[in-house]
């Protein structure tokens, strides 16, 4: 039967490297673990095992007994002389403990005097002394038989191991083989030890211990596991195990490893050590707490507890998102807290059948983006307030592009239903295209009926809260220290800086030192909602904290440290760093390193938000653009509207790290100073066949970008003369910028690009002029076109080589 070699290793309780170390041995090439074996390879392999257990045994009638016949078929060859100390040790009765208790005697010294020092020469004189206790084990003859046998395994595997060694086997990879050629040290020190035990600063010992009765000290026991950072040298790894080095290195060195007491062990090799001693052992990554941030940490199943959703209210202008927070606000001090003086912190927390919600206490979808943005991701679900008696309107349309490209599951509260015009249906029947079908009608969108200012229906929106958020299961783990995000921060002239944050992971506490953003300190007082003083706040809940050295920002996220120090030296570095790369748009995708994202896995899904002249045009582009799938990559349209770019859609572009395509619409003047700011990528076009050919490009990497688009200034059309010969001239007022007579010319009307081409003529008075600056008039006409009203935008752009 065939079997692999890891298989045949695990079977008999060997690792995989021994089993291809001894096939090596007997001449049968295996390249690794996943090796098969047929049947004759492993009869061979097994009888080279008797042969090396049997040579282990003969002239050793005490060792036979501590074997147990099937178990230590492996054990016996493949560990070394450790394993057969190690059968001795567990037979307490034989009088081959002694070794044991020797080599745990010098063990333990060694670990003694390491202890005060660890510097190389330690180090070296420790392996010495360990070696020439083992060779004086041999030398004694009249010890008893257990311990002869020992060391005669010990000798015969030594010779075996240096045998192999000189032929530096196949088995051992290059990097090994390198360690090998390069360490005559260590074989020095080995033959050295051979040679004079006598001059060895432990002959005083030795003596002690030939002349007078064994000093009895405990053999340590071996830990169940151990922990490393990057890497342990043999004397660390036999300070770990509570074993000596000296045997640590015989144990590499059986497995064809030629090592120093110092030399820095890998991880595969530690792992191999470990495993032949049946230690468990771990690597420990070395984080940088200074991006506490991007520390994931994940919790055992049986440390989470439940803990109250967080949830934000968004809507439309005017469809009583304030009133509703208030409405529930005011029901619970009602239920519960009567007498607390509510406190506007940001954020507050109610209880409903004995259950608590947490309402973000900032209507309106801009703290929600913020903190994004920030890469918070705070809310579990989202109410999205809709007038009965209004129905769907733009900012309707934004919050549910948020929420969904934030995966947060939105109930709508349709809001106003006392107005004689409210009509649910209406509503209901309106939200269907965006994909939130109430479950009346076959979907799955949770509907409730309300009316914010005369109080009804919050209850029942409430249990729909807690309905969603036991589908959810949200959990945290109370038990740990605590991390959040800061949902408010101010400078209070009495407290100095004061933030509202929101407990998303452990329990904060009173006096627990903590970084929040790059604000450093330890927390003096703490306050909820309702104005009483805590001492700590577990998962989900609000409290305003003091004691910080500075005033964070919104959806900055905060953690707890051990110590003040520690705190103090983050938070610093911290605020350096931010210093320094504020604003800096490393996550940024911008189409023309798309590609090189996309190689580095950054990227898997190129997030759109199509903005254009008509619904018609969004349809079409939305489409095409949908289908793009290239190498994997694809592309999502996270929203779309008609009209010009709105700051709005800069915040989702930035929050979601999208790129921003606006067809025959430019942005709003505000919205492309905050895209420059966040440095946010728009792009503008006329053609539909170029915005899916420029995606197109990016994602193959094969955008080349040689000239790009400069806006250089801007003017406003204030009045229109037609002259009956030149035809209409507008009378402008340069608003930013300049006007140049080379440049390219739009003409823009209510953020929608009506006209593209070039600039005729540019006049100040009756003289043509080369440039219009800032705060000047000017005449301006248009090449090809006419249809200038007082109002439009003239803007003027030229093409600028964009350098690689
Ligand atoms: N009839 C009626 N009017 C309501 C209801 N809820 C809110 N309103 C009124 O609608 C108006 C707007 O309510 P707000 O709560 O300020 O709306 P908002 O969405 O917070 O508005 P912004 O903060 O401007 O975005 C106010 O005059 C409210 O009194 C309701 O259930 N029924």
């Amino acid at each position: 039967m065939k079997t692999r070699v890891y298989e045949y290793a695990k079977k008999h309780n060997m690792s995989s490297k021994e089993i291809v170390t001894l096939l090596k041995r007997i001449n049968i090439n295996v390249s690794n673990h996943m090796s098969i074996m047929d049947e004759e390879t492993v009869q061979k392999l097994e009888q080279h095992l008797a042969n090396l257990r049997a040579n282990a045994s003969s002239g050793n009638t005490q060792a036979k007994q501590v074997q147990q016949p099937k178990q230590d078929k492996p054990q016996t060859i493949t560990s070394s002389e450790a394993r057969a100390t190690s059968q001795s040790e567990k037979s307490p009765k034989q009088d081959g403990q002694k070794p044991q208790i020797a080599n745990a005697a010098g063990n333990t010294s060694a670990q003694a005097t390491s202890r005060g020092t660890q510097n190389q020469n330690q180090g070296k004189n420790q392996e010495r002394r360990a070696n020439t206790m083992s060779q004086n084990k041999k030398q004694d003859t009249k010890q008893n038989e257990v311990k002869g046998q020992t060391t005669n395994i010990e000798a015969e595997r030594k010779e075996e191991t240096l045998a192999d060694k000189a032929k530096i086997p196949a088995k051992v990879g290059m990097e090994k083989r390198e360690k090998i050629k390069k360490a005559p040290q260590a074989k020095k020190t080995f033959e050295d030890n051979r040679k004079g035990p006598q001059f060895n600063k432990n002959q005083k010992r030795s003596n002690g211990r030939q002349g007078g009765a064994p000093v009895q000290r405990p053999v340590l026991e071996l830990p169940s596991k151990i922990t490393f950072t990057e890497s342990l040298t043999a004397n660390e790894l036999g300070k770990k195990l509570r074993r000596e080095p000296a045997e640590i290195i015989k144990k590499l060195f059986a497995l064809g490893i030629m090592a120093t007491i110092n030399q820095d062990l890998d991880r595969d090799t530690i792992e191999l050590i470990c495993a032949d001693y049946g230690v468990e052992v771990e690597e420990k990554i070395v984080i940088d707490e200074t991006n506490f941030e991007t520390i994931a940490e994940v919790d055992a199943e049986e440390d989470l507890s439940e803990r109250p959703p967080v949830v934000t209210i968004m809507g439309h202008v005017d469809h009583g998102k304030t009133t509703l927070l208030d409405a529930i606000r005011s029901t619970n001090v009602v239920a519960g807290e009567a007498g607390g003086i509510t406190q506007h912190i940001g954020a507050y927390q109610v209880e409903i059948k004995g259950k608590k919600i947490t309402f973000l206490d900032t209507p309106g979808h801009a703290a929600f983006t913020t903190m994004r943005a920030r890469g918070a991701q705070v809310t579990d679900i989202t109410i999205l307030v809709v007038a009965a008696d209004d129905g769907v309107k733009p900012q309707t349309i934004e919050a549910i592009s948020h929420a969904k490209a934030a995966n947060v599951p939105i109930i709508v509260a349709v809001n106003k239903i006392d107005k004689p015009a409210a009509d649910l249906d209406r509503v209901k029947q309106e939200l269907m295209q965006f994909e939130l079908v109430s479950e009346e009608w076959g979907g799955d969108t949770i509907f409730c009926p309300l009316s914010a200012k005369q109080r009804t229906g919050i209850e029942e929106l409430l249990e729909y809260i807690l309905l969603v958020s036991e589908v959810q299961e949200l959990k945290a783990n109370p038990d740990k220290r605590a991390r959040g995000t800061v949902v408010e921060a101010e400078l209070d002239k009495g407290r100095g800086p004061v933030a509202t944050v929101l407990v998303q992971h452990g329990t904060l506490r009173v006096g627990d030192p903590i970084v929040v953003g790059s604000a450093y300190g330890r927390i003096r007082a703490m306050v909820n909602d309702k104005g009483r003083r805590m001492k700590e706040a577990p998962p989900s809940m609000p409290v305003e904290i003091t004691g910080l050295n500075d005033v964070p920002q919104a959806g900055d996220q905060f953690m707890v440290f051990e110590d003040e120090k520690k705190a103090r030296s983050i938070g610093e570095s911290r605020a350096v760093k931010q210093r320094d790369s504020e604003r800096r748009a490393s996550a940024r995708v911008s189409l023309d390193d798309l590609f090189t994202q996309i190689q580095e896995g950054d990227i898997k899904e190129l997030n759109l938000i199509i903005k254009a002249d008509v619904q018609g045009s969004v349809e079409a582009l939305r489409g095409s653009l949908e289908k793009i799938e290239v190498n994997g990559t694809r592309v999502k349209v996270i929203h779309t509207g008609a009209g010009a770019i709105t700051e709005s859609d800069v915040t989702l572009a930035n929050a979601s790290n999208a790129i921003i395509i606006g067809f025959n619409v430019r942005p709003e003047p505000n919205a492309r100073s905050m895209a420059e700011q966040e440095q946010i990528d728009i792009r503008l076009h006329r053609v539909i066949y170029t915005v899916i050919e420029e995606i197109e490009s990016a994602l193959k990497g094969m955008l080349d970008p040689v000239y790009k688009e400069e806006i250089i200034g801007q003017a406003e059309a204030r009045q229109i003369f037609k002259v009956s010969k030149v035809g209409t001239i507008a009378g402008c007022y340069v608003t930013e910028g300049k006007l140049s007579r080379d440049a390219g010319a739009r003409l823009i009307r209510d953020g929608v690009v009506i006209y593209e081409g070039k600039l005729d003529t540019l006049k100040r008075f009756k003289d043509d002029v080369k440039e219009v600056a800032t705060n000047y008039e000017c005449g301006v006409t248009l090449e090809r076109f006419t249809d200038i009203k007082e109002g439009d935008i003239i803007e003027a752009f030229i093409m600028v080589e964009v350098k690689a």
